[in-house]
């Protein structure tokens, strides 16, 4: 099973009655931090560096773990679905979950299997925190998560690049074939990108030249530090 984030919360999980300082107060404000893009932009490489640096510190939120269930669709059927279409998501839940986390309430969050089109039925804990990431290709695209962010960042590649990273990591790690993939770019992911997540580019407050990018993960690093040493 390919989960994003898994790993990182049984972590969390484990490390959390030892770590009590990094505990939410009671009348602490959490930060949300978006961090959009493209497929096979470097999202995740980028939302990942920053979850490698302040560890159980930070909370981490991935939007593909809230792609609908489909359990009552027989997989083949699943496999067609428009996974880029703002549809495909539940972003109500994920809505409700963010509030409930500022609101320094633990959730469960589900857990995605991109090898079987659904979710997997298990669900991961999620402490609250000072700061929350929230990674996704349209998490900028819902103006109700728009509304929640603090910080909006937005992960650009050129999309030659992003479609070759995406044929490896998604034969690799999600289970596909070439063909497939070629497939599902043309017909629903590059139409979807051009219409909902490239115009959220525009409503970011910074744009991100590729995720391995030293420069800017310093900053977002450094602000994330502020954040966390300040009283508030
Ligand atoms: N700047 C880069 N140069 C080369 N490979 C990269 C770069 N950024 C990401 N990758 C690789 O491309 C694949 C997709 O990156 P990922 O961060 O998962 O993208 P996204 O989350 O935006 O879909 C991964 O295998 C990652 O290691
Ligand atoms: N069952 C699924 C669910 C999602 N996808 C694709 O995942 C992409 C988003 O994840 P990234 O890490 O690439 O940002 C999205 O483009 C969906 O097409 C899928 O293929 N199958």
């Amino acid at each position: 099973m390919t989960v994003k984030g898994v790993n990182y919360i049984i972590r969390a999980h484990e490390n959390e009655v030892k770590n009590s300082k990094i505990r939410m107060g009671k009348n602490m404000k959490s930060v949300i931090i978006g961090i959009a893009g493209g497929t096979g932009s470097g999202k995740s490489t980028f939302t990942n560096r920053l979850r490698d640096e302040f560890k159980d510190n930070v909370a981490v939120i991935y939007h593909d773990n809230y792609y609908r269930d489909q359990s009552d669709i027989p997989l083949e059927e699943r496999k067609k679905t428009n996974y880029d279409h703002p549809d495909a998501m539940e972003t109500e839940l994920l809505v409700q979950q963010l509030q409930e986390l500022k609101e320094g309430k633990s959730i469960q969050c589900p857990v995605y299997d991109y090898t079987q089109h659904n979710r997997s039925g298990e669900v991961q804990t999620v402490e609250p925190k000072k700061v929350i990431l929230l990674e996704g290709i349209l998490v900028l695209a819902d103006e109700r998560l728009r509304d929640l962010m603090d910080i909006k960042i937005y992960v650009e590649a050129d999309a030659d690049e992003r479609i070759l990273r995406r044929v490896i990591r998604d034969v690799k790690e999600r289970g596909r074939d070439i063909e497939g993939v070629v497939e599902q770019y043309l017909t629903t992911v590059k139409p979807m990108h051009y219409l909902y997540v490239e115009p959220t580019r525009s409503t970011a407050d910074i744009v991100i030249n590729s995720g391995m990018n030293s420069t800017a993960f310093e900053l977002v690093k450094n602000t994330i530090q502020k954040i966390l040493d300040s009283e508030e």
